[in-house]
């Protein structure tokens, strides 16, 4: 099965070429503001998918989601690999557990 590891090698590859085609490659140059807003208005595009219970959009709007994160991590250099053992590291505890062992304010 697909999975996101494999989106995200799609992506370190796309943002680096010169193809005139590649939406990654326009977006990784405009930046990392543009794509933190991008990130952001897919996010409200899901939240509203959602809200709608339209589950093809919301189907459509969590894959612009997932992938335009991938983008962000990709710019700022954060491999997915660590987020996925922040996530795993997270299962030893509750979720209320989890949120309690926070620094203030996090
Ligand atoms: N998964 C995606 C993916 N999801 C969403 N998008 C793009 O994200 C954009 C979101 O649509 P919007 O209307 O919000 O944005 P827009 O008006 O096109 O662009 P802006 O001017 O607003 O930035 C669309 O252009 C989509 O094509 C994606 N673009 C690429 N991928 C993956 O990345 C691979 C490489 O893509 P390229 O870099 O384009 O070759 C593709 O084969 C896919 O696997």
């Amino acid at each position: 099965m697909f999975d996101l590891s494999q989106l995200e090698a799609i992506v370190a590859e796309r943002a680096a070429s010169t193809d005139p085609d590649s939406y990654t490659a326009k977006l990784a140059r405009r930046g990392l503001p543009k794509v933190a807003q991008k990130l952001g208005e897919e996010a409200v595009e899901t939240v509203i998918a959602a809200l709608a219970e339209d589950k093809a959009a919301l189907r459509g709007e969590a894959a612009d989601l997932l992938y335009h994160l991938l983008v962000l991590l990709h710019l700022r250099g954060l491999p997915l690999a660590e987020v996925m053992e922040e996530l795993q590291a997270r299962t030893a505890r509750t979720g209320l557990q989890e949120k309690a062992a926070r620094p203030h304010g996090a």
